[in-house]
């Protein structure tokens, strides 16, 4: 057997537990696998006295998170603090500067700096790994870089925040509001401790960005992913969807189109009866198309302790059994500039609204539509109290910027109750 992988693991809260939970428990099966044992040599977090449920008094300690990166007994740096700055971002670069391997779970890190860290590691010779820091426990990275590496990619989607599919999943099953269902989420622990993270589409947006360079090889752009979040759905959108046979889930979808890259993490509807539109409680699901393979479904939990290790150790055991890939599966010096896409592909869309109930209301509003070309699909007026009419429409495929015109043109009509709301519905 030769010599072991030395890891030196900063960050020791919910994924750092994980992972040395699992060195521990399978240390006789990660070494017959990777051919040599995996060692934890040393650990360092914040709070030295913290009984973490886990033994630590074998590893040496670092209350310097760059001093561990830069340790002469440690091969692979395993960054587990999180955040896209601070010290997280400081001993990732310690440690690739001081010629280690890196293994992530921080999707906050590499969609802000995920470019400049890849080229800097590739450039001293190492790896930067971070299949934990997409969807969790579901392998889509290496499923994108390696498996699918065949195929052209035409398109990239899926469900990765489990604290917004908690919400509106929990909003449909329990007829719940969305505040109460936030609530929930925030007592049962989901929410990032800043939950505009989740529910604003942030954290997703971050792990969209991150397929989206693999799967079209292009440099990470964060800030080419159109963001919009859960806080405007009501649990009247929930079940006026499900009506109609659709789902509400904040979904991501990036995609090469001629006029450029389109990526986009909104919610959108989904067919109830599609994978997507099955997908129950905080679980994630990643769905790759390539030219070759066709659909790929992936399903799984994209969070927690034991799901965010496991796929932090399948990084670990890559570099313990001498796989050596590039970030983002080609070089990073050689990923093009995405040209972000400035419309999105027409689609079909939702759009609530409540009308004052009078003669020539319903008409005013169709005349906004068809003013922007926009041809109503499907229509539903329902039961009301007196004075004010709910309504239903779903449009055939129209622009956005087509929809966001009529929209602006209904305000201008007296006939609206409220803003409408509109969604996107997803051809998945
Ligand atoms: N939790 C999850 O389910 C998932 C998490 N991730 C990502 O994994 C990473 C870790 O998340 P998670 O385990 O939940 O985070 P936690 O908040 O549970 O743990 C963070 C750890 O980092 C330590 N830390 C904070 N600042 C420093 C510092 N300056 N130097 C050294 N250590 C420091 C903390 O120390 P102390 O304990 O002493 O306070 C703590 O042990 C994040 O990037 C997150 O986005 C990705 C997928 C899922
Ligand atoms: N806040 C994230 C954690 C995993 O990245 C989620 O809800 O999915």
């Amino acid at each position: 057997m030769t010599s072991p992988l030395r890891l030196g693991i900063a960050g020791i809260g919910t994924v750092g537990v994980g992972v040395i939970r699992i060195v521990q428990r399978h240390a006789d099966l990660l070494a017959a696998r990777c051919g040599r044992p995996i060692q934890i040599t040393a650990v360092s977090a914040r709070d030295r006295s913290r009984d973490r449920g886990v033994r630590l008094g074998e590893y040496a300690w670092e209350d310097d998170a760059v001093a561990l990166a830069r340790r002469d007994d440690v091969d692979v740096f395993v960054e587990l603090i999180g955040g896209d700055d601070g010290p997280a971002k400081a001993a990732v670069e310690a440690a690739i500067a001081a010629g280690k391997d890196v293994v992530t779970a921080n999707k906050a890190l590499l969609a802000h700096h995920g470019q400049a860290l890849a080229e800097a590691a590739e450039g001293a010779g190492g790896v930067l790994r971070f299949e934990a820091a997409v969807a969790g426990g579901i392998p889509c990275i290496k499923v994108l870089t390696e498996s699918l590496a065949g195929n052209e990619i035409t398109r990239v989607m899926g469900v990765m925040n489990g604290t917004c599919n908690y919400i509106l999943t929990r909003m449909e099953s329990a007829g719940l509001t969305y505040d109460a269902v936030f609530q929930e989420a925030s007592d049962l622990g989901y929410l990032e401790a800043d939950p505009t993270l989740d529910v604003g589409g942030i954290d997703a947006g971050h792990k969209l960005a991150l397929l989206a360079s693999i799967a079209f090889g292009t440099k990470v752009d964060f800030g080419a992913v159109k963001l919009e979040g859960i806080e405007r759905i009501s649990i009247d959108d929930i079940n006026r969807a499900a009506d109609m046979g659709f789902r509400v889930k904040l979904l991501g979808v990036a995609q090469m189109t001629g006029r450029g890259l389109e990526a986009r993490m909104q919610p959108c509807l989904v067919p109830a009866a599609s994978p997507l539109g099955q997908l129950e409680g905080p679980m994630n699901m990643v769905v790759l198309e390539g030219d070759s393979v066709g659909q790929i479904v992936l399903r799984g939990a994209g969070a927690g302790e034991g799901p965010t290790a496991s796929a932090v150790m399948s990084d670990v055991v890559e570099i313990a059994r001498g796989q050596r890939l590039p970030t983002f599966g080609q070089p990073a010096s050689g990923l093009a500039t995405p040209r972000p896409a400035e419309a999105n592909t027409p689609a079909p869309y939702y759009l609530r609204m409540v009308l004052k109930d009078r003669p020539g209301a319903l008409a005013k509003i169709a005349a906004c539509l068809g003013a922007e070309g926009i041809s109503i699909d499907r229509m539903r007026q329902y039961d009301h109290a007196e004075g004010s009419a709910p309504v239903l429409i779903v449009t055939h495929k129209a622009m956005r910027s087509g929809l966001d015109a009529a929209i602006a043109a209904m305000a201008g009509t007296d006939v609206l109750e409220s803003e409408p709301v509109a969604l996107r519905i997803e051809d998945v």
